[in-house]
């Protein structure tokens, strides 16, 4: 698009009372964290070959091209870094650490097999995540990790836990950048369960156990993810939303919501502000629901717009880490990455285009229908030469041109891989 529809966008804009200059600089600045999962369906390099399992959820399709190294996945995500604009993160499970040949279970895990992808994170001048990995694994076979009854299995997931929050530390530390750490634990039922509470103070105290040791806060954050049920935990989910809420007020982590993990019809961004009232920061794991927790690639769709329009409205944006969580192994991975980031840093703009004054004002004045009148006229505000302009800005190309851009990176690279 042209400077001149830029231009117009902008007169546009400032006549609802929007100042567009000061949302692209502020958008800049919003850091989005990429899932390294989504490059090879959440396999993780532990040993060759190495695919998900277990732990209620699943990567469908079998696209050409899967990173099947470290070395790729960080090539893959250096392409995909390339064609997203604004500040990144990268966000890391444990399963995806430098090990070697010697076979380095779960409960053995350093930071040091984390040194490879902290200096490539120091040479892009970007902070890390870090999330604990309990599926995918023996031990996490029989749908119990840090909420199993048996206390070897427990034990050794807790060890995990330590572990994954003392790497988190070093790698906040390391890069001067807090390393938000994410526990997402798969524990549930498949059918009904008489003792719900037996296994939920057993995750309270294995928690409790887990966060005995206090870390800085500038170098690590804790989450905790809530679920509504997974496959195989369709019945019972040890850790739900009101498990963790509860627990994590009480202990002050903060919460994970993953947009994938409610009923279809739920409206989360309506949850955004009665939680932050109560918590000083929150995660949010931006994913796709289609009629489960199915995990499609984001789009710029009412949902997530609805989401980041709260956190704005709130003018909450420095008190949320946001993150993506999906992995769509039917389609070009390099593809389904750059939508799913340009999508939500799409929903941002738009949030930070809101004519927020000019509607309060109505609401205010109980004009119900200007307030209506207004929001409806947004919509055809021309957004499309904002955030064209906001991609040249930022030296990625606009949406038409990524699709070329990704197909030349399939041809040349991911074809290689077959
Ligand atoms: C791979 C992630 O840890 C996982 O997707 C988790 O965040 C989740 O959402 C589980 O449903
Ligand atoms: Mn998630």
């Amino acid at each position: 698009m042209s400077k001149d529809c830029f231009k117009g966008a902008v007169e546009a804009y400032a006549s609802v009372g929007v100042d567009v200059n000061a949302a692209l600089d502020k958008l800049a600045t919003i850091p989005i964290s990429l899932h390294c999962w989504q490059g090879d369906d959440v396999g993780g390099f532990e040993e060759a070959g190495a695919v998900l399992s277990g732990g209620g959820i699943q990567t469908t399709g079998n696209y050409p091209g899967k990173a099947r190294s470290i070395a790729e996945l960080r090539s893959d995500m250096d392409k995909v870094m390339e064609l997203v604009p604004g500040a990144k993160r990268v966000s890391l499970h444990a399963s995806y650490g430098e090990f070697g040949d010697k076979k380095v279970d779960r409960d053995a895990i350093e930071p040091r097999h984390f040194q490879g992808w902290v200096d490539w994170a120091r040479e892009r001048k970007i902070g890390l995540d870090f999330n604990g990995t309990y599926f995918s694994h023996p031990l996490a076979a029989a749908g119990y990790t840090l909420a199993s009854k048996d206390p070897a299995i427990r034990a050794f997931w807790l060890e995990h836990g330590k572990r994954s929050r003392q790497i988190s530390n070093w790698i906040g530390e390391q890069l001067g950048s807090t390393c938000v750490l994410d526990t997402w634990i798969p524990d549930g039922a498949k059918d009904t369960i008489v003792d719900k509470y037996g296994h939920r103070r057993i995750l309270e105290q294995t928690l409790d156990d887990m966060f005995a040791v206090e870390y800085p806060a500038e170098n690590m954050a804790d989450a905790l993810e809530t679920k509504l049920f997974g496959i195989g935990s369709e019945s019972f989910v040890v850790g739900s939303h009101e498990f963790y809420m509860g627990y994590a007020l009480k202990n002050k982590k903060m919460l994970c919501i993953d947009m994938g993990h409610f009923h279809s019809d739920e409206d989360v961004s309506d949850k955004v502000s009665s939680l932050l009232l109560y918590f000083d920061k929150m995660l949010f794991h931006v994913s796709r629901p289609v009629r489960w927790d199915s995990d499609h690639v984001p789009l710029f769709n009412d949902k997530v717009k609805a989401l980041m329009e709260e956190i704005v409205r709130m003018g909450r944006l420095d008190d949320v880490y946001i993150a993506l969580d999906f992995f769509d192994a039917s389609i070009n991975r390099i593809g389904a990455w750059v939508t799913g980031a340009r999508s939500t840093r799409k929903a941002l703009l738009w949030a930070l285009l809101e004519p927020r004054a000019a509607l309060l004002s109505y609401e205010d004045k109980g004009d119900y229908y200007g307030r209506l009148a207004l929001l409806e006229a947004r919509n055809v505000l021309p957004f499309g030469a904002v955030w064209d302009e906001f991609c040249s800005r930022q030296g990625v190309p606009g949406d038409l041109a990524v699709i070329s851009s990704v197909h030349a990176y399939e041809d040349t690279v991911l074809r290689g891989r077959m």
